[in-house]
């Protein structure tokens, strides 16, 4: 699967690439290549340097020095534009597109070929839609499609601009896996046509299963490039924090605690039906489901972003209302949404740890009021930084949701709902959160978590309850459910059980 269907000719040829952001070196001699019709995993952990190495390439950096060379010419980009003009384009980490562009305005929006007519463009969009093998309507607005299908279109602009060099940098970071399966779908048929792709992402499983040869790049540099086929998860793990994954065991047996939460015949509009469960405390309490699910309307209605249209609400074991966010930070209830970056870059990262994350501001100041307690913070979840005073835009993309992780982890709520937190967070880390908040639930806190890496509310949750098309169709115990049975009930439909590289070929 993993062998190179296109011919060996190098693309792409990076030799000792040196770069800094004000006097801090952050590429420290990096070599790399690549060729055409070749994927390339680029992995790292938090603040390696790999997002800056894209820059580089794409154009947003400058490098200090090195050389780089495309088809065989000298390759120094001055902007984005003279990058997307020699082929190579990127889609960064948190892309975001204008939800009121059409689908065919996205795909062309700062292509060479937005200024032809609309009708050729729309065709032109509705062409480059079906020759990759999906269904999208050219004229739909982009704010109607989610996030996966945001992708594609993403994917759509690269082919479109005739990129020979797609850069992914995280972009399937908080897809779910059937949604992953899609988009490794469309790069491997770009690849067919001789592209390359550097697709950069923390999730192991899935570097191997797309990838034909993985980079492992650690502190400024590319410690070590393998064959995907050659390797596994373990070996790649090791490679990366240079010492073994600790095993976490899944939690045993029901959370202990009384009842923090509890709703009953839960509706949000059509979108959520009937629902109802209770969580406990000191209870982490998985949410899954596709995007059109109901599971982002459910929590944003308990989280008073969104009125719920019919049902009740207990907050330990009273009757309570939730009409708009006060009412939940009132009732202690926190909640971490799937946004990128709700700090402004601007803040310093000591101050985004201080800031009041929503409930029990003060006790969170009482907290870390100290630099000191920051310090920890910092230490303890490893964000790559030597001044915390320095502002959040300084941090790698990893190092910012860790900072936005940590202030929520420190609120004073009784129930926390997080969506996402490890989006963006590299393996070593992850183990940390996970510690964290199991820290957190054991105070008597009732985490609420959504993620769309399965493997993860297995081994963190101590009930998940899967929702489809707006009902809550089973709540699964921990002992008693895997990653299969979830997919299983979130698709409504039977996959045979197999690894998890097995089940995202299948999909
Ligand atoms: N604009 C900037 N100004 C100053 N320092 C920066 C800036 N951007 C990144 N850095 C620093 O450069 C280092 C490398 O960051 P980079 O974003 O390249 O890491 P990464 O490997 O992509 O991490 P992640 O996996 O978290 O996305 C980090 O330690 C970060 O603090």
């Amino acid at each position: 699967m993993h062998a190179l269907g296109a011919s060996l000719d190098l693309l792409l040829h990076a030799d000792d690439i040196h770069a800094s952001y004000d006097q801090r070196r952050i590429l420290k001699g990096v070599g790399l290549s690549l060729h055409r019709g070749e994927i390339l995993g680029l992995i790292g952990t938090n603040g390696a340097g790999k997002t800056t190495l894209m820059g580089v390439l794409a154009g947003s950096v400058k490098h200090d020095h090195g050389r780089i060379t495309l088809a065989g010419e000298k390759y120094v980009p001055d902007s984005i534009a003279e990058a997307q003009a020699c082929g190579v384009g990127l889609i960064p980490q948190n892309f975001h597109i204008d939800p009121e562009l059409t689908i065919t305005e996205a795909i062309f929006r700062g292509t060479f070929q937005s200024g032809r007519s609309h009708a050729e463009l729309r065709d032109q969009a509705g062409k480059l839609i079906r020759d990759i093998g999906i269904t999208m309507d050219p004229d739909a607005k982009v704010g109607t499609l989610i996030r996966a299908e945001q992708a594609l279109v993403e994917v759509l602009r690269m082919v479109a601009e005739e990129a020979q060099l797609v850069i992914m940098d995280e972009v399937a970071a908080s897809l779910p896996d059937h949604d992953v399966a899609v988009l490794h779908q469309v790069l491997r048929m770009l690849t067919r046509q001789g592209r390359a792709i550097i697709y950069i992402t923390h999730r192991l499983d899935e570097v191997r299963s797309i990838a034909h040869r993985i980079a492992v790049m650690r502190d400024g540099k590319v410690h070590k490039i393998v064959e995907a086929s050659k390797t596994d998860v373990d070996d790649l793990a090791f490679l990366l924090l240079q010492h073994e994954l600790e095993r976490i065991s899944r939690p045993s047996g029901p959370a202990a605690g009384g009842e923090a939460l509890r709703v009953s015949n839960f509706s949000v509009e059509e979108k959520v039906r009937d629902v109802g469960f209770s969580v406990a405390k000191g209870e982490i309490f998985g949410l899954v489901g596709t995007h059109r699910s109901g599971v982002y309307q459910l929590i944003s209605a308990l989280a008073g972003i969104r009125p719920c249209t019919s049902g009740k609400i207990y907050v330990n074991g009273t009757h309570v209302h939730i009409r708009g966010p006060q009412d939940a930070q009132r009732l202690r209830i926190g909640y971490s949404p799937d946004a990128a970056d709700t700090l402004e870059p601007g803040t310093s990262i000591a101050e985004g740890l201080q800031q009041g994350a929503g409930a029990g501001a003060e006790s969170l100041r009482d907290e870390i009021t100290h630099l000191r307690g920051v310090a920890e913070v910092v230490h303890r979840m490893r964000i790559n930084t030597t001044n915390i005073q320095g502002a959040l835009s300084t941090l790698s993309g990893g190092d910012r949701q860790k900072v936005e992780l940590a202030r929520w982890i420190s609120t004073d709520c009784d129930v926390l709902i997080l969506s996402h937190p490890s989006r963006g967070i590299d393996i070593g880390a992850k183990e940390i959160v996970y510690k964290m908040l199991t820290q957190l639930s054991q105070t008597g806190v009732a985490i609420i978590l959504l993620s769309s890496d399965l493997s993860e509310m297995v081994n963190w949750c101590h009930r998940i309850g899967v929702m489809r098309d707006g009902e809550l169709v089973t709540i699964e115990a921990n002992a008693n459910t895997n990653e299969d049975v979830l997919v299983h009930h979130m698709l409504g439909v039977k996959f045979e059980s197999g690894s998890s590289e097995a089940r995202r070929v299948k999909v």
